[in-house]
């Protein structure tokens, strides 16, 4: 079986307000998306590594990669204005039946383990995507009305998400809709059952100033 992982590095990270685009800031003294690249690179699945990124950024990807003599063998597809189109952009280009990993650049934290796992797992259930139980309590608020949700029925999706590619190129032929926020979404729009696997707390999304904050103090304890 063939195995591809998207990495999806196209976005303009606003909420990270930095004028670097978050996922090309050091963590560790490397930038962000190196590191995801290279958890990738280390999976015993060996997936073709295909990176996601905006027209503008990749002659700046491309200088930081020599100047970081950063070698792992990837190929740069270009982005689309929501994170449904970069996706769309990378599965257009892929021609062999395979499972399609698809990760977001800015969860730099993600392990091998679950990595090999997620691709293990989707390739006997079809798909799977990662997830953690809620360890808040949870509410709905809709027009203004709350109510509490039970929490043990509440996850907070992660990344890696794994599909069959033919399931994947058919869900991603749908028009864009403001709901599909993950890949999960867009496939399960197709009628698919989705099936969840645990993800990891470390597994982190980059998305506000903390989150790199905490990133720096999460893989600093995994290196000390
Ligand atoms: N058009 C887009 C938008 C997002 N992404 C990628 O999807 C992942 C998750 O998106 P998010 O955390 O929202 O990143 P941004 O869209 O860059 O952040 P913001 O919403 O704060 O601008 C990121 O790795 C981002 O680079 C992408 O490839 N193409
Ligand atoms: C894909 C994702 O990370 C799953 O939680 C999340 O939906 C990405 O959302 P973003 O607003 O594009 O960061």
């Amino acid at each position: 079986m063939k195995y591809y992982a998207v990495i999806v590095a196209g976005g303009s990270g606003n909420r990270m307000q930095t004028e670097t685009p978050k996922q090309f800031l050091l963590l560790n003294n490397l930038p962000v998306l190196m590191h995801t690249i290279k958890a990738f690179a280390q999976s015993d699945s060996q997936p073709k590594i295909l990176v996601v990124l905006h027209t503008d950024q990749h002659n700046y990807w491309r200088r930081l990669c020599n100047e970081f003599n950063f070698n792992i063998p990837h190929e740069i597809i270009a982005g689309g204005s929501e994170r449904f189109n970069s996706v769309q952009n990378a599965i257009k280009t892929i021609n062999e039946d395979c499972f399609v990993a698809i990760h977001d650049a800015v969860r730099p934290l993600v392990s091998k383990q679950l990595i090999d796992y997620s691709y293990k797992q989707a390739t006997e259930l079809g798909n799977v995507v990662v997830a953690i139980q809620s360890s808040d309590s949870v509410r709905l608020l809709r027009n203004g009305e709350t109510s509490a949700i039970k929490r043990n029925e509440v996850y907070l999706v992660q990344t890696p998400q794994v599909f069959d590619l033919s399931v994947l190129r058919s869900a991603y032929e749908q028009d864009f809709e403001l709901a599909f926020t993950d890949d999960a979404s867009v496939v399960e729009a197709l009628g698919e059952k989705i099936n969840i696997i645990e993800g990891e707390r470390n597994n982190i999304k980059i998305t506000y100033p903390i989150d790199l904050e905490l990133a720096e103090m999460l893989i600093n304890k995994n290196t000390l």
